[in-house]
C-alpha cells in the first residue's frame, strides 16, 4: 500500500526562471552543448530484413555472417582515434561535450514477440529528436536498436531535472507485421516501396531536420507515414513537417539527402532530390548542390560501410558560418567556402562503418537560439 504523497516531498520541477537545458529550433544557431556517440561494445547489427535493406545484397550477406560479432580492433581503431579528435575540437571551440554510457552491445535482449542482440551507440542523431526544449525518444524501426536510449538515460534524467521536456513516442513492437513479406530493393527505374508497412509508428529522429517552425523529414526504411504523423499531432499546428521526395532506393536518414544550413542556404544531394519538387515555400532559399564527394581508395572502409558516398554533406553546423566538415572532402571544403561558411576540416572518415559522419555522432542539444519562423 502505497502512503500518500506528502506535500513535503520535494518537487522535481526546476525553479521557474531557470533556462532549460535542452534548446534546438534548428541546425545553425550557436552550438552551446551537443552529445556525441561512442564506439565502445559496437556490435555488427543482425540481418534482420530491416538493417539489409539499405545495403547491397552481398553486403547484407556478408552481414549475415557476422551478425552479432563485435566490430573488429582494425575498425575500431581508427574511428576511436577520429572521433577522440572531434571531441577534442568540439571542446576547443568551446563547446560543452556529453557523452552516453558505454554499453556492451553484444547482450541479447528480448521483448514478447522476439529477441535480438544491440548494435552501438555511435549515432545519437538516430535515437534522439530535440525540438526546442523537448526531447524525444524516438520508435525506431530496427530491433537491435530497440533499447539503445537507455545508455543515455542518464543525460535525459539531468536534463529532465533541469527543466527539460523528455518524452518517449510509443514504444513500437517490431513484429512481422511492420515489414513487408519478401521485400526486394526496387531498382532505379522502378517505382519507389518501401519495407515498412503501416502497422504501427515509427521513425528514426535521423530522418528529421529543423529549421524552426518548419521540419522536413524523407519517408524511408526506419520511417513511415505513421511515424510522421505521430510527430505531427504531438508537435501541434506550432510546426509544419514537410516530406521530402528522395529518389535513394535505400532510403534511410535524411542527412545526407537535405540539409538546411542556415536560414536561406539548403545543401541539397543531387542524385536524390529534384530542385523542382522541393516544397514551395522554399522557393525563396538559396539551393547549394553537392559536389561530387571526393573518392576513397580505402578498400576496407568501402566495403564495411554502412551508408552511401554522400557523407561530405552529413556536417554539423557550429553556427550560421562555422562548419565541422571531413577533411577527406575536399570539393565539399572548397564549395563551404564559395557558398560563405568557414569549413573547420575534421576527420571522421572511419566513421562510416558505424553509421555516418559529424550530423549522425552528434546531437546538437543546446544552440542559442529562439522559435523562429525561416519560411513564409
Ligand atoms: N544520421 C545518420 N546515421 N545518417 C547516416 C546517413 C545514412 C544514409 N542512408 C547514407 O547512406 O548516407
Amino acid at each position: 500500500m502505497c502512503s500518500p504523497r506528502s506535500s513535503s516531498q520535494p518537487s522535481t520541477d526546476p525553479p521557474a526562471t531557470q533556462q532549460s537545458p535542452v534548446n534546438s529550433h534548428n541546425e545553425w544557431d550557436p552550438l552551446e552543448e551537443v552529445v556525441v556517440g561512442r564506439l565502445e561494445g559496437a556490435t555488427i547489427p543482425s540481418d534482420h530484413p530491416v538493417v539489409t535493406c539499405n545495403v547491397p545484397t552481398w553486403a547484407g550477406r556478408l552481414q549475415g555472417l557476422a551478425a552479432g560479432m563485435r566490430y573488429p580492433s582494425r575498425l575500431i581503431g581508427p574511428a576511436q582515434d577520429e572521433l577522440d579528435g572531434l571531441v577534442e575540437l568540439l571542446q576547443s571551440l568551446g563547446i560543452t561535450v556529453r557523452r552516453p554510457e558505454p554499453v556492451d552491445h553484444k547482450r541479447r535482449f528480448a521483448t514478447p514477440d522476439w529477441s535480438s542482440r544491440g548494435f552501438c551507440n555511435t549515432c545519437p542523431r538516430d535515437s534522439l529528436l530535440v525540438i526546442g526544449d523537448e526531447i524525444i525518444e524516438t520508435p525506431m524501426a530496427w530491433p537491435c536498436r530497440y533499447f539503445e536510449t537507455h545508455s543515455y538515460r542518464r543525460l535525459l534524467k539531468d536534463y529532465f531535472r533541469r527543466g527539460a521536456r523528455w518524452t518517449s513516442a510509443p514504444k513500437p513492437q517490431l513484429t512481422d507485421e511492420l515489414f513487408e513479406p519478401e521485400f526486394r530493393t526496387p531498382a532505379e527505374d522502378e517505382p519507389m516501396r518501401y519495407i515498412l508497412t503501416e502497422f504501427e509508428p515509427v521513425f528514426d529522429a535521423a530522418d528529421f531536420v529543423r529549421a524552426g517552425r518548419d521540419l522536413f523529414v524523407t519517408r524511408s526504411n526506419v520511417t513511415n507515414r505513421m511515424g510522421i504523423d505521430w510527430l505531427r499531432r504531438h508537435l501541434g499546428p506550432e510546426y509544419r513537417i514537410h516530406e521530402i521526395a528522395s529518389s535513394c532506393r535505400t532510403p534511410m536518414h535524411i542527412d545526407t539527402t537535405f540539409m538546411p544550413l542556415a536560414p536561406g542556404k539548403l545543401l541539397i544531394n543531387p542524385t536524390y532530390v529534384n530542385p523542382d519538387d522541393l516544397p514551395e515555400a522554399l522557393r525563396s532559399w538559396d539551393v547549394l548542390v553537392a559536389p561530387e564527394p571526393d573518392p576513397i581508395d580505402e578498400r576496407l572502409l568501402k566495403v564495411t560501410s554502412m551508408c552511401g558516398k554522400w557523407l561530405n554533406m552529413n556536417v554539423l553546423m557550429v553556427d550560421e558560418k562555422r562548419v565541422i566538415a571531413e577533411r577527406h572532402h575536399t570539393g565539399m571544403l572548397r564549395a563551404l567556402e564559395r557558398w560563405g561558411f568557414e569549413p573547420i576540416p575534421c576527420d571522421l572518415l572511419h566513421y562510416a562503418p558505424f553509421g555516418g559522419s559529424f550530423h549522425c555522432a552528434t546531437l546538437d542539444v543546446r544552440r542559442r537560439g529562439t522559435l523562429e519562423s525561416y519560411l513564409p
